[in-house]
């Protein structure tokens, strides 16, 4: 009998083409999502050694960080950012590599369209010069980001050398309570683990909890595995897996889809393979989750307070959470739910689909959001999950409250465009990185799920989803 392996191993050693004794590998790479920020050096460096893009109908192109989420037939104000998209569509002309330009309605932040077009598919290799490409592994696809010179390396040879990672899994038992979402189930496992305490390791996600996730909610938690220092996140495809897949543009057609399937089929861990680290939790224990900090792993449930920094035994961490808080403008002690916001932001790759916008619309359905809220915004993904909520008459639902409903992009996530939170300014965000300046010079952010960020809104503070749910099923 051959020995047991993970699902990791196997796709790894579906793309071995050559190894080293030093335990390196040339990894074969299926897939290669490209976008403007990290791509431009890269073309040009092939360009200056007189290379060649070995494979582009392997490539697929969008501009998603500098994109305005406002008026599209406007020229783009901020140079940088005017050149990079430029930079792209000269690049991607050059080599015959497909892209969604910023007017396609398939337009969209690079890791919600790989999804929804199908590119991302079972048992591949996936990369980007990105670090949330991890959100792909969703599909049971090996995805990882990579730097500049990777980019290159995998336009030039569809290849890279990498050191194989350890494998590490984390079963999630049991049900969600309701109220709780699958990113909540993200930031419990980082508040759990830390933010290193997936390093030199791919995730693999199991576990009831996991199975019943929803390819949206999959593909959350799959995206923050970068943010508990995963190399990748996984989890094994199966039947809501090809049910999503089905019919979308680049999976395989009629006589073709049967082969596929039974390949899919065979994607996971067998039964007695062996993990390098194992972490468990059970859903039921998870409470709609809020950041307070600088870092995802300072989160805690929503009805905790702000913890004393001398809690955490590390002397690193109290350091850590001491400048979080003088950073943050809040202290020991308060309630999460006193904590007042000036901004909402519902997007990002985390948080974009479909599925996120319904969540946040059902709590804001006839409401309206609170008078202190400065601005609100509702940024889909991309173009068709407009499209899709436009149908379904969300974007109605966000405009009556008081949202903005803009164009598909990165937006105030990480604020290339002109999307950005204010120095001094508390936003309540659906995305995945609370860091220093983050959302704009001095922006202060709490991470939280689509649903939460709905309710603080309504309320202009930060809120527990229950509390509202059970208040509304009392009027009802
Ligand atoms: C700009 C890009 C390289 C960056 C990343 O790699 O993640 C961005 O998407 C982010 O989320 O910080
Ligand atoms: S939405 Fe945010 S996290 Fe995702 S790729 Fe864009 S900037 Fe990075």
């Amino acid at each position: 009998m051959s020995n047991p392996e993970t699902l990791y191993d196997k796709i790894w050693r579906r793309h071995e083409v050559a190894k080293s004794d030093d335990g390196s590998a040339l990894i074969y790479i299926d897939r290669h999502l490209v976008h403007e920020v990290t791509s431009p050096q890269a073309f040009e460096k092939l360009e200056l050694d007189g290379r060649k893009v070995r494979r582009p109908d392997a490539a697929l192109a969008v501009p998603d960080h500098n994109v305005p989420t406002t008026d599209r037939s406007q020229k783009i104000a901020d140079p940088l950012s005017k050149k990079q998209i430029d930079l792209l569509r000269d690049n991607v002309k050059r080599w015959n590599i497909e892209l969604y330009d910023m007017l396609d309605s398939r337009q969209g932040i690079v890791h919600v369209i790989g999804p929804e077009q199908g590119f991302t598919q079972p048992g591949l290799t996936l990369v980007c010069g990105d670090s949330h490409t991890s959100t792909h592994g969703a599909f049971g696809a090996l995805a990882f980001g990579i730097g500049t010179s990777e980019v290159e390396h995998v336009l030039v040879t569809q290849t890279l050398t990498l050191k194989k990672s350890r494998n590490m899994r984390v079963t999630v038992n049991g049900i969600l309570p309701k109220g709780v979402t699958a990113k909540d189930m993200a930031l419990a496992i980082i508040g759990k683990i830390g933010t290193a305490g997936a390093t030199g390791h791919v995730i693999e996600f199991t576990g009831d909890a996991v199975r019943s996730l929803s390819m949206e909610g999959r593909m959350t938690l799959c995206n923050m595995s970068i943010e508990a220092g995963g190399r990748a996140g996984l989890i094994a495809p199966d039947e809501t897996t090809f049910a999503y897949l089905k019919g979308r543009p680049f999976t395989p057609k009629a006589g073709q889809w049967e082969q596929a399937l039974s390949v899919w089929k065979t994607l996971y861990s067998d039964d007695d393979a062996v993990f390098d680290k194992d972490v468990t939790l059970d859903a039921s224990e998870i409470e709609p989750q809020v950041t307070w900090g600088t870092s995802p792993e300072q989160v805690a449930p929503i009805g905790a307070v702000i913890p004393d920094p001398t809690i955490f035994e590390d002397a690193g961490k109290q350091e850590a959470a001491s400048r979080a808080l003088a950073y943050m403008g809040l202290q020991p002690g308060m309630p999460l739910e006193s904590i007042a916001v000036d901004h909402v932001f519902i997007g990002s790759c985390t948080n974009s689909r479909i599925e996120d916008l319904r969540e946040a619309a059902s709590v804001l359905r006839g409401k309206k959001i609170a008078s202190g809220i400065k601005q609100a915004l509702v940024v889909p993904g991309s173009g068709l999950v407009k499209h899709q909520a436009e149908a379904e008459g969300l974007d109605k639902v966000f405009l009556d409250a008081g949202f903005e409903w803009r164009e598909p992009g990165c937006s105030m996530c990480l604020g290339m465009n002109p999307d950005k939170v204010p120095p001094g300014a508390r936003c309540a965000s659906t995305s995945n990185r609370n860091f220093v300046g983050r959302q704009g010079p001095g922006s202060r952010t709490h991470l939280l799920s689509p649903a939460m960020a709905a309710a603080a809104a309504i309320t202009g503070h930060l809120t527990d989803i229950r509390t509202i749910a059970r208040l509304e099923e009392g009027a009802a």
